[in-house]
């Protein structure tokens, strides 16, 4: 089964576009102020990719922390979400747009409510190479005899978009000339 997932986020990376993975890492380095964003499991995703962002030197935050201050016009918007219109996301998309700050998504579906006000887009096209039902049954009867479970829900954006965002973080760490020894120092030291 691990394998499979492993095949499926592979022929995912190949279709990432080189151009939007490079647009997308211009803004945030021009950007004042990161706040990412997201729900459920893909706001844990964003929540990784919010610390690895503090660790990398950015300022950095979780939209919905009580700690987290006003957005502002020079300041970016990072959203994960795999269906790009989960409303909380959305309505916040919307006022950082209106207040001028760039918009960052990171989606499967770039024809969405978010999609159509972001700057910049990653597409995590999760329903590449998708399994029919026959090819599911025969790949899962292959692997894990008759068990029919693979991936439910979101589960491919999920995990997609968390390997696609620390991938982000080690071109990041290269373009900046970044060390790990950096970022250690600015892991915390009270956990
Ligand atoms: O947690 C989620 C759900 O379990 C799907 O696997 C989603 O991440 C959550 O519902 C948010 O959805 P999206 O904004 O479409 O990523």
């Amino acid at each position: 089964m691990m394998r499979l997932m492993a095949q499926k986020i592979q022929s995912i990376a190949d279709s990432i576009a080189d151009e939007e993975v490079d647009a997308f890492t211009h803004a945030i380095l021009s950007a004042n102020r990161i706040y990412v964003m997201g729900a459920g499991r893909s706001g844990l995703v964003a929540k990784a990719f919010a610390m690895r962002l503090m660790h990398l030197g950015f300022t950095s935050f979780v939209v919905g922390e009580t700690i987290t201050p006003a957005i502002e016009k020079n300041d970016m918007f990072i959203a994960f979400s795999g269906s790009g219109n989960t409303k909380s996301i959305a309505d916040v998309a919307q006022t950082a747009k209106g207040i001028g700050s760039t918009i960052g998504l990171i989606t499967s579906n770039k024809d969405s409510t978010i999609g159509i006000i972001a700057d910049v887009i990653v597409v995590i096209e999760s329903q590449r190479d998708a399994v029919t039902d026959e090819s599911h049954e025969y790949d899962i009867r292959q692997m894990m005899g008759e068990h029919k479970s693979f991936a439910p829900l979101g589960t491919i954006f999920e995990t997609t978009s968390m390997v696609f965002s620390d991938a982000l973080v080690s071109h990041i760490m290269e373009i900046t000339q970044t060390s790990e020894g950096e970022l250690k120092k600015r892991h915390t030291n009270i956990e």
